[in-house]
C-alpha cells in the first residue's frame, strides 16, 4: 500500500466505575439504584424492589449529609473523566490504534445503556472492558459486567470485546501506589515526632462476610493488592494492617474494620497513615468518611497523629499502568484476568470464570419472579 496510510483499529475502552449523585435530588435515586441490584441486595427478586427502595430510604439521609459536605455531589465523575482523558493521551502514539474511552457509571449517569449506545455511534473495531476497580467483586465488576451485557442487547451493540477482569497485583499499579504512600509516609514522619510509631492502615471498602463466602474474591485479591504495595515499598518492619470501611447494613461485614484499627492504634499510641486501597479516585468514602468522621474518631480518641494517602486519580504513573494493562489485555484478544492464584483466574484463559460466575448468578436473577 506505497502511499497510502494504513487505517487504524478503532479501540473503545469502557471505563467501570460505581458512579454518584450529581444533585442533592439525585441521591435517593442513586441509592435505589445501588440497593435493588441483585448483586448487592441478595434476597428473592420479588422481595428486592420493596426492600432495596426502604434501605435506600433509611439511607438517603446520611447519605446526602456525607454529599452535602462535598457540595451536594460526588466528585467520581469528573475524576473518572479525567482518568479516562489522560489513558487517552497515554496511548495516542500507539501504533495501529486509535483509543477513545467511555464511561459506564453502574448505579448513576452516565450508566451503561448511555455508554453502549454511545460506543455504538463511534462504531469500534474493538471494545476494552476496563473496570476502575483493582480487585474484582461480584458487587462491583461482576455487576458492571452484566449490567454492560444488557446494555448491549439493547443497543444491538455486537464488537468483539475483551474483558479485563481484575489487576489487584500488577506491578506499575503496585508501584505508583506505592510511591504515593512513600510521599505520604515521609511527610507523616517528618510532622512527628521521632518516638511515636507510625503505623499504614490499607483500607479497603468492606463487603458482607456472607458474599466472600460465597466465593467472591476480593478479600483475598485485596490482600494480595497490599502485599505487592509492602513489597514494592520494601521498608523492612513497616506496622501495618488491612482494614475495612464504609459498612452499610446490619449483617456482619468482613473485619478488622478500620474503626477498629484506629482504636487499636490509639491503644498503643500510634500515630496512622490511612492508604485507600480498592478506590483509584476520590469520592465520599475517601474526602467524608476517611478525611472527616475517622479523623473526628481518632482525634477524639487522642491518636498522635492522623495522615492520608491521595487515591491515585490522575497520577502519571498510574495512568502509565493503566495504559500498560490495556495494551497487554488488547494483546490477548480475550477476556482475561492479569494474574495467576489460586483463588482468582488463572493467567490467560479464553473464558474468565469471574465472569462466568457472575453471568450464573444473572441467569438465576432472571429466573427468579419480577
Ligand atoms: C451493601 C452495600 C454495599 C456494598 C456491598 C458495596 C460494595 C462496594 N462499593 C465499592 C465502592 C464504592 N461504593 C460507593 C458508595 C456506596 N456504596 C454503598 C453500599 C455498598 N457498597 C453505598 C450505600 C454507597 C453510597 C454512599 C453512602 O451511602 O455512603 C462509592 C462511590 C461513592 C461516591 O461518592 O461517588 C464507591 C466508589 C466497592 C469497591 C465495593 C466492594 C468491593
Ligand atoms: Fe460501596
Ligand atoms: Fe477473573
Amino acid at each position: 500500500m506505497s502511499g497510502e496510510t494504513m487505517p487504524k483499529r478503532r479501540v473503545a475502552i469502557v471505563l467501570f466505575n460505581l458512579g454518584g449523585p450529581d444533585r442533592p435530588e439525585s441521591v435517593r435515586p442513586f441509592l435505589v439504584n445501588l440497593f435493588t441490584d441483585p448483586a448487592i441486595l441478595r434476597v428473592p427478586g420479588f422481595i428486592r424492589p420493596w426492600l432495596g427502595r426502604l434501605i435506600a430510604w433509611r439511607r438517603t439521609k446520611p447519605a446526602m449529609e456525607n454529599y452535602a459536605i462535598l457540595g451536594g455531589r460526588s466528585p467520581l465523575l469528573d475524576l473518572t473523566e479525567e482518568q479516562g482523558r489522560s489513558l487517552e493521551a497515554a496511548m495516542a502514539g500507539d501504533p495501529g490504534i486509535e483509543v477513545r474511552s467511555f464511561i459506564a457509571m453502574r448505579y448513576w449517569h452516565p450508566m451503561s445503556d448511555e455508554a453502549a449506545r454511545a460506543v455504538k455511534d463511534w462504531a469500534p473495531d474493538e471494545v476494552l472492558l476496563f473496570p476502575l476497580y483493582p480487585q474484582f467483586s461480584t458487587t462491583t465488576t461482576g455487576s458492571s459486567i452484566a449490567a454492560w451485557q444488557d446494555s448491549c442487547r439493547k443497543a444491538g451493540l455486537s464488537v468483539p470485546t475483551t474483558t479485563l477482569c481484575c489487576w489487584h497485583s500488577h506491578g506499575g499499579f503496585a508501584m505508583a501506589t506505592a510511591q504515593l504512600v512513600r510521599r505520604a509516609w515521609q511527610e507523616a514522619r517528618a510532622a512527628l515526632p521521632e518516638d511515636v510509631p507510625l503505623r499504614v492502615l490499607f483500607s479497603a471498602h468492606g463487603l458482607p462476610e456472607s458474599i466472600v463466602n460465597a466465593g467472591d474474591p476480593y478479600q483475598w485479591q485485596v490482600e494480595q493488592t497490599v502485599a505487592s504495595v509492602v513489597e514494592k515499598l520494601d521498608m523492612p518492619g513497616l506496622d501495618h494492617i488491612v482494614c475495612y470501611q464504609s459498612r452499610v447494613t446490619p449483617q456482619k461485614w468482613i473485619g478488622p474494620s478500620t474503626e477498629d484499627e484506629i482504636e487499636r492504634a490509639a491503644h498503643d499510641k500510634a500515630a496512622i497513615l490511612i492508604c485507600p486501597i480498592a478506590f483509584v479516585s476520590e469520592h465520599s468514602e475517601t474526602l467524608v468518611e476517611l478525611d472527616v468522621e475517622y479523623r473526628e474518631e481518632a482525634d477524639k480518641l487522642g491518636i498522635p497523629g492522623y495522615f492520608r494517602v491521595p487515591a491515585q486519580n490522575s497520577d502519571p504513573d498510574f495512568i502509565a499502568a493503566l495504559a500498560d494493562l490495556a495494551r497487554a489485555a488488547l494483546g490477548s484478544g480475550r477476556s482475561l484476568c492479569s494474574f495467576a492464584g489460586a483463588r482468582q483466574c488463572p493467567k490467560q484463559h479464553g473464558d474468565c470464570p469471574h465472569a462466568r460466575a457472575t453471568a450464573e448468578r444473572r441467569q438465576v436473577a432472571v429466573k427468579e419472579p419480577a
